[in-house]
């Protein structure tokens, strides 16, 4: 099992329990929100966490966030890298309003998982790449 560090920037919303294996991990908004159609906002999620080393956090929408709110994750997928661990490092949620809209205090938002980082990659140019070329996007048609 892994440990991981979480700093609670609000203490009104709920605390997140021990998660089952696989389980991606629900998180709330820690500020009520009114938002235009259209509006952007940096939603805070009022948490911030030291990851264990060798590891990112990705933010994902709930299925039901569109349903439930008319929210947009803007990034479609939220990073957060494993320095953004600082104490004022408190995690967010970009979202972008396709209706007016209220999101409340504590309700659950978004949901995360915690990724390996990738290997260090080091880049070597090329003039001709020596693989079959796949004939651009779609080429393989829709049936
Ligand atoms: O949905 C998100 C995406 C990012 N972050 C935080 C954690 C991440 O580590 C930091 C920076 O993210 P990223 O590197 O993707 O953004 P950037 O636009 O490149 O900003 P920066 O210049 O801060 O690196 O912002 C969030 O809180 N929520």
């Amino acid at each position: 099992m892994e440990t991981i560090k979480i700093k609670y920037f609000d203490n009104e919303i709920d605390k997140i329990e021990k998660i089952s294996k696989g389980d991606l991990i629900d998180l709330r908004a820690a500020e009520t929100v009114k938002m235009k159609a259209g509006d952007f906002k940096l939603i805070k999620l009022g948490v911030g966490m030291k990851l264990p080393n060798g590891y990112k956090a990705n933010i994902y929408p709930r299925s039901s966030t569109y349903k439930n709110f008319g929210i947009m994750l803007a990034n479609s997928v939220g990073q957060i890298d494993n320095s953004y661990s600082g104490d004022n490092d408190e995690w967010r949620f970009p979202a972008i309003a396709m209706r007016d809209t209220i999101i409340r205090k504590n309700d659950r938002i978004c949901q995360f998982e915690i990724q390996k980082i990738q290997p260090e990659i080091e880049f070597v140019e090329v003039d001709h790449l020596d693989d079959e070329s796949r004939g651009g996007i779609g080429s393989t048609g829709t049936n």
